[in-house]
């Protein structure tokens, strides 16, 4: 075995999980080098990450390498083991926060271009376009993923029931989605049977080519698919639903995906940022352009930007805003204290979280006062809205779903080599007027072509053929593994969905599929099927596209144990090595604003520990490595400890916080170490630690809780002084002792 091989690659990324690291990561370090397995880190934090991709303009001892690229080669690689903790997918007001913060710091780096005129200008962009949205998970995804909530997390939240939300079958809460001229309604799907390579093209009424995307490769048997969406239909949806939601006396939610969906979906907030403030707009449009106000960045650019103007005209502006609220339903908020909106900004509410977070809550959003309140959830796009509005009428007709006694529903998610919608964005074009877009093939043929107006969304999509393949492979594999049965959620009425049922059905057949149940349904069908069995405490493997993938692991985590960092996420990657997620939801921005507010730090990384417990596994089984696999099969009991020890962090403040709970995932796996027999040397290095940390709990306890309680200065929010943060997280000196004599 060589040493360099059994290597656990563990990623260092923004926020919340960027604080819990300093603490877990130097427990991390000392248990592993016992079994002989190094880990190491590699930063792929926003701020890391544009520094990576601008050398040229940092000083020598300033520039960084570029991780996320390192760790995208080693995914393709058999010996890949990596760790990857969620990161930030920056909306543009965060890109430029980051830029602003690394500048103050020293690093001499240009200015975000949002209006680029020349060249340069433009380069730049580009430059930095390469960070921006979802940069990370598409490049290191390199295999299809694997998500269920672990036994003993299922029946912690069994015997501890989450809240939830009571639901009222006059519920008022409901989807807007739109029912024609959007992407669903006019999806066009091809699978190609040979390698070939197409040209994106714009043809306006006068027959004038403008070259979209030069040159796409395609694999044999993969599907293509490019749809449109209207602006005029779209606008016209969303002014007719503001018009509604002020009707009908409930909040206007939008929710969007804006970070992996980064060309369109800010687009799309963009519209709807200025449908709802139309007088603002109408009426001050040419200032607000000379200001370089871009609605696409949120109602934030705005409030931000007229900030420069005379008092009085800042005033008439704010009074004209102010008219729109009056006007206007009741926006949903995302801090009622802060009167920040779901307008604000498009990476505030993001559709996988927010909507679940709503149908935990009744159904209901926060209003301006601080009060929750029936709400009309504005989806533009139709592909998936529906499954939204089936989940509303199910707990309108059967009320809350209860944790004591429903079943759960794992996720097999099609996502390698950027799938579907999620790879679409250097596909995607805002059209600059009437014509048609065709996509070329190198025959000269036109494959797909739409008719288009100025200002209409225009996107492709892949979806390569050994990805389906192997997506296929992993349900039946999770099918038999689990005896639950499978449903793909694909719409045979949906052009791509029927491509890729054509491929289910050819696949299939080449895996062990004897006695499995095994269905296909429509995503609104197979929610419905889901949901009557999940109410009767059934399991339901969920086999869906990319899209779903992300709407489904965030919601039924969310109802069924409270949360999606708890989930269990494995991306088996498609050249043997692994990839393992931590959890299935976010950096949570929340918890590291409570931080810096009063030192406290709600983060829970038991999604991490489950994490490093599969990691371990991996490579014990890939390097015959028993070390690795009685260090993993030990982490599993600490992590069934931690659980049933009620160990997560406490939301509150001079409570058990995140480094405390991984003082007790440290003791409850130095214990359980200690008493196993695989290896005895092992045992005997780890009963001294198991019972130190043991005779120590009050006095570390007491340690950790005196470090909260007042406000934390970590120099940054993007890019902190590491060292500063590593003091802070590790306020323990008992404990870092012990640590360290492992
Ligand atoms: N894999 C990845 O890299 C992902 C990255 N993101 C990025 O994360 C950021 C935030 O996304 P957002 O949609 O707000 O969703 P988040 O999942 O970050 O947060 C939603 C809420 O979930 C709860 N939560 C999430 N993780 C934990 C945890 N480990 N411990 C305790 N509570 C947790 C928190 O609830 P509470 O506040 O009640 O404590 C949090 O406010 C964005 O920049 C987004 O792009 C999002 C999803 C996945
Ligand atoms: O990459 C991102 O921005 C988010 C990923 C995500 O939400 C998911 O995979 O569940
Ligand atoms: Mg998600």
């Amino acid at each position: 075995m060589s040493t360099d091989k059994a290597k656990i690659f563990y990623t260092i990324t923004d926020e919340g999980p960027f604080l819990a690291t300093h603490s877990f990561l130097p427990i991390i370090e000392s248990f592993t080098k016992a079994a002989g397995v190094n880990v190491e880190t590699k930063d792929i934090s926003l701020a890391g990450r544009i520094l990576a991709n601008f050398p040229d303009y940092l000083k020598e001892d300033q520039q960084v390498t570029d991780a996320l690229a390192e760790l995208g080669d080693l995914a393709k690689k058999p010996e890949a083991n990596i760790i990857k903790l969620p990161n930030i997918s920056a909306s543009i007001p965060q890109l430029v926060a980051a830029i602003k913060e690394l500048q103050n710091k020293g690093y001499d780096l240009p200015d975000y271009p949002e209006e680029p005129q020349t060249e340069e200008e433009k380069k730049i962009q580009k430059r930095y376009d390469v960070v921006k949205g979802s940069a990370v998970n598409p490049v290191l995804r390199e295999g299809n993923s694997d998500r269920r909530a672990p036994k003993p997390v299922k029946e912690y939240a069994r015997n501890n029931p989450h809240s939830m939300g009571e639901w009222s079958s006059d519920s008022k809460s409901h989807v807007a989605t739109m029912d024609d001229h959007d992407f669903a309604h006019s999806e066009k799907s091809v699978t190609v049977p040979d390698a070939d390579d197409v040209r994106i093209e714009f043809v306006d009424t006068d027959g004038n080519v403008q070259v979209l995307k030069e040159s796409t490769p395609l694999q044999p048997g993969e599907v293509i698919d490019a749809a449109a969406m209207s602006k005029k239909a779209l606008v016209n949806f969303l002014e007719n639903e503001v018009k509604d939601a002020k009707e009908k006396g409930v909040l206007f939610s939008l929710h969007m995906k804006a970070t992996m969906m980064k060309v369109s979906d800010p687009i799309i907030f963009g519209h709807a940022v200025k449908v709802y403030f139309k007088e603002v707009f109408e009426k001050h449009g040419e200032t607000l352009k000379k200001l370089g106000v871009d609605p696409n960045n949120g109602f934030g650019d705005l409030e931000a930007k007229i900030k420069e103007l005379p008092e009085d005209k800042q005033a008439e502006i704010r009074q004209d805003i102010q008219e729109c609220y009056e006007n206007g339903p009741d926006l949903a908020m995302v801090n009622s204290h802060k009167g920040i909106t779901n307008l604000h900004v498009p990476s505030d509410v993001i559709i996988d979280a927010s909507m679940p977070a709503m149908i935990r809550t009744s159904g209901q959003m926060w209003n301006k006062n601080d009060e929750t309140q029936d709400t009309k959830a504005v989806i533009p796009e139709s592909s998936y809205a529906g499954i939204y509005q089936e989940v509303i009428d199910f707990c309108k007709e059967h009320g809350a779903f209860d944790p004591t006694t429903m079943g759960s529903v794992p996720n097999v998610g099609l996502m390698a080599k950027k799938a579907e919608e999620y790879g679409s964005h250097d596909k995607t074009f805002e059209i600059p007027g009437s014509g048609s877009v065709r996509v070329v093939n190198k025959a000269g043929e036109t494959v797909v072509e739409h008719p288009v107006e100025e200002g209409d969304i225009w996107r492709m999509c892949q979806t390569k053929d050994a990805p389906i393949k192997d997506w296929v492979g992993l349900a039946a594999r999770r099918a038999r593994e689990t005896g639950s049965p499978a449903v793909f959620w694909l719409d045979e009425n949906r052009e791509h969905d029927a491509e890729l049922i054509k491929k289910v059905n050819a696949y299939l057949p080449e895996f062990d599929t004897e006695g499995l149940e095994i269905h296909i349904m429509s995503p609104v069908k197979a929610m419905r099927f889901t949901l009557e069995r999940i109410k009767e405490g059934k399991d339901t493997i969920s086999v869906t596209g990319n899209v779903l993938r992300d709407y489904l692991t965030d919601l039924f985590p969310i109802l069924e144990v409270g949360t999606s960092a708890k989930m269990l996420s494995i991306v088996p990657l498609m050249n043997g090595g692994g990839l393992f997620e931590t959890g299935a939801g976010g950096s949570a921005p929340k918890h590291i604003q409570q931080f810096l507010d009063e030192g406290h730090l709600r983060w829970d990384s038991l999604g991490e520990f489950l994490a490093l417990a599969v990691s371990l596994e991996h490579l014990g089984k890939t390097f015959d490595n028993d070390r690795a696999l009685v260090l993993s099969e030990t982490l599993d009991e600490a992590n069934t400890q931690y659980l049933q020890n009620d160990k997560s962090p406490s939301r509150k403040v001079n409570e058990h916080d995140n480094r405390g709970s991984h003082f007790y995932l440290a003791m409850y796996w130095a214990r359980a170490l200690a008493n196993q027999s695989k290896d005895a040397e092992l045992a005997e290095r780890f009963k001294a630690v198991a019972d130190k940390l043991e005779e120590n709990e009050a006095k570390i306890n007491e340690e950790l809780i005196a470090a909260q309680g007042s406000p934390e200065e970590i120099e940054g929010y993007y890019w902190p002084n590491r060292e500063i943060v590593y003091d802070r997280m590790r306020p323990s000196e008992t404990l870092n002792s012990i640590i360290e004599s492992v």
